[in-house]
């Protein structure tokens, strides 16, 4: 089952559209969208196989729905360790970071040797709004990810991708493919280049609001919150 993609604008005019006329607020929509996250990894793989999750954290909201999963990761029975170099300014993160310190989840600043230690690694560095060349910190990151043998499950997009285009033909991301991908509301045109497992994951949207967009409704089943689709 192919699904129609949502390009970066469309994307972020929606983003708009569900948090004004919608009425959800922005905490709504992470908080579902992380929770979505956090089912795909326990369909790749459950926390008896794979207790230690690194989550890799960007300063939006994508990793704003890295720091959502990790929390939904701890009560699942995961072991997740946070990465968070670049903490954006809104205090959603701040709250969410927070929650995730009551429960003795660990914030690392190494990455490599977190990364060296865990059995998944989950990517929510960037999303749709990731747009140029990969700016620091986060450039060894994306290396060390690109090379990386440690299974990866990427949050909207692989981190450093761009939205449109797909890989990049040079710099830190150059080869990165990670194993797994969940798209959020819907695939952005990059998923034409992804060649692992695919989810969809975001079930908060009307098919009224779909249809506007021009994109379908998964067939989400009963209670889950992701739907598993070919590439
Ligand atoms: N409707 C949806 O599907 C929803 C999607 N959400 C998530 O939100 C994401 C989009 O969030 P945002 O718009 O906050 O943006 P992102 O999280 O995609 O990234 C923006 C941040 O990355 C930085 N950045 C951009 N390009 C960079 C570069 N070249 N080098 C270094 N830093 C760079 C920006 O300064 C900004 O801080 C989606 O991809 C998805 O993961 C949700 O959580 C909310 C609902
Ligand atoms: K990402």
């Amino acid at each position: 089952m192919a699904l129609k993609t949502i390009g970066p604008k469309a994307a972020a005019a929606l983003d708009e559209e569900l948090m004004s006329t919608g009425s959800f607020s922005v905490y709504q929509l992470i908080e579902l969208a992380g929770l979505a996250v956090a089912q795909a990894m326990f369909k790749l793989s459950p926390p008896s196989q794979s207790p230690n999750i690194l989550v890799a954290c960007g300063p939006g909201n994508n990793g704003g729905d890295g720091l959502v999963a990790a929390r939904h990761l701890h009560y699942f029975g995961y072991k997740p360790t946070m990465y968070y170099p670049k903490q954006g300014k809104n205090e959603l993160y701040q709250r969410l970071r927070t929650q995730l310190e009551q429960l003795k989840v660990p914030f690392t600043d190494d990455f490599h040797a977190a990364l060296s230690k865990s059995d998944w690694v989950i990517d929510g560095i960037f999303g749709f709004s990731f747009s140029g060349e990969v700016r620091e910190p986060f450039p060894a990151v994306i290396k060390a990810l690109a090379e990386s043998k440690i299974p990866i499950l990427a949050v909207d997009a692989p981190s450093s991708w761009n939205i449109e285009e797909g890989p990049p033909s040079d710099g830190p991301g150059k080869d990165y493919q990670p194993g797994a991908l969940i798209s959020l509301t819907a695939p952005k045109p990059l998923v034409k280049w992804f060649k692992g497992r695919h989810f969809i994951g975001g079930r908060f949207i009307a098919q009224e609001v779909a249809e506007k967009y021009g994109f379908d409704v998964p067939p989400y089943q009963g209670s889950d919150q992701i739907v598993e689709i070919d590439t």
